[in-house]
């Protein structure tokens, strides 16, 4: 667990982050979210000493980080910025490996975990292990820098804009790809976004600052349904429900066929909707399917076999209270 008891960033007479009080919970992804130059970089850069705080105090764990040496800190935190910092002249493999190799361990282990991280983040070990930085697409670049990030396994995973940089299409990609590793290995993530969606559909919590002050912290549903202030109901805006359907499978909102024969919900034996999605798209886009088709009903399937049927009503139920 991470706690940040009144710390505080002085530039000069400048204050860019005050009085900030948070703790963000083991295992759960807590985006820092707000406008740009609002402290974000500057509390994320506090938690690894990468800046020194000018007050309050960081716990790592109920520690004081000030107790530890920087770069004993560091090498226990995984960092993953925009900028991958990729080693331009050592290939995928020894990229991933720095921080093992670093710490010393065993070269056949690393070796295995690399081949296992690549696979994680989606990338073929036998393609990629060789290749220099300067033979990959942004995309890859990036996915190698969560893989590195990842390689000494360290329970806290700090990111600034991991994705920043990536065109929507691989940014997507790389965002399921994120969330599927982190539903996996439960990491304390914190990632600085200046992305609403990016917020609200990876974290589990988010932390919402404005003027280097925290604005409000809680879950994506409590900043959308029980925003604190105007501030919070402004940068949100006025489609934030819209915004969160896109970060979730619409699986999850159907209502599932009662028998193997498919039957609508209800037992009836009426015919199922003719369009069909898979569970996997995202909600947003399902509700889009529907404006465009003029349907009030969409079959869902599994891979390709129908599971359920997802209406409006389902969609709509989702913008108010999930259980
Ligand atoms: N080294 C520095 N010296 C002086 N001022 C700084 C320094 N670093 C940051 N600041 C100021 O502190 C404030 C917060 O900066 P920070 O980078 O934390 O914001 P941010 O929320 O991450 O912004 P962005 O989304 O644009 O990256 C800004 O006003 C910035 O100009």
């Amino acid at each position: 667990m991470i706690e940040l008891q009144h710390l505080e960033k002085r530039f000069g007479e400048s204050l860019a982050v005050q009085d900030l009080n948070l703790i963000f919970p083991d295992g759960e992804l807590t985006a820092l979210l707000g406008p740009s130059g609002c402290g974000k970089t500057t509390t994320l850069r506090m938690i690894n000493r990468l800046i020194e705080p000018s007050g309050g105090r960081v716990l790592l764990d109920g520690q004081d980080t000030r107790a530890l040496k920087p770069e004993a800190l560091r090498r226990g935190i995984g960092y993953v910025i925009q900028q991958v910092g990729l080693f331009p002249h050592l290939n995928v493999a020894q990229n991933v490996a720095t921080v093992p190799d670093l710490l010393g361990r065993d070269r056949r282990a690393t070796a295995a975990r690399v081949d296992e991280l690549l696979d994680l983040v989606g990338l073929d070990p036998d393609t990629f292990r060789h290749k220099r930085p300067g033979e990959l697409s942004g995309g890859q670049a990036q996915r190698v820098g969560v893989a590195r990030a990842l390689a000494a396994d360290p329970p806290v995973l700090l990111m600034d804009e991991p994705f920043g940089a990536l065109d929507p299409l691989a940014r997507d990609r790389l965002q399921d790809a994120f969330r599927d590793i982190q539903r996996r290995l439960r990491k304390t993530v914190v990632m600085v976004t200046h992305d609403i969606d990016e917020a609200l559909r990876l974290g589990d919590r988010v932390a919402l600052m404005n003027a280097g002050r925290l604005e409000q912290f809680g879950t994506p549903d409590d900043l959308i349904h029980r925003p604190v202030s105007d501030f919070v109901r402004q940068f949100l805006g006025e489609d934030a429900a819209l915004r969160q359907l896109a970060g979730q499978p619409v699986g999850q909102f159907m209502a599932p066929l009662h028998g193997p024969g498919g039957t609508e919900p209800g037992g009836t034996a009426s015919p199922l909707p003719p369009v069909a999605v898979e569970e996997t798209l995202n909600a947003r886009s399902a509700l889009g399917v529907l404006l465009r088709e003029g349907t009030d009903r969409l079959t869902v399937t599994r891979g390709g076999q129908p599971v359920g049927t997802v209406g409006w009503q389902d969609l709509r139920a989702s913008g108010t209270e999930r259980p």
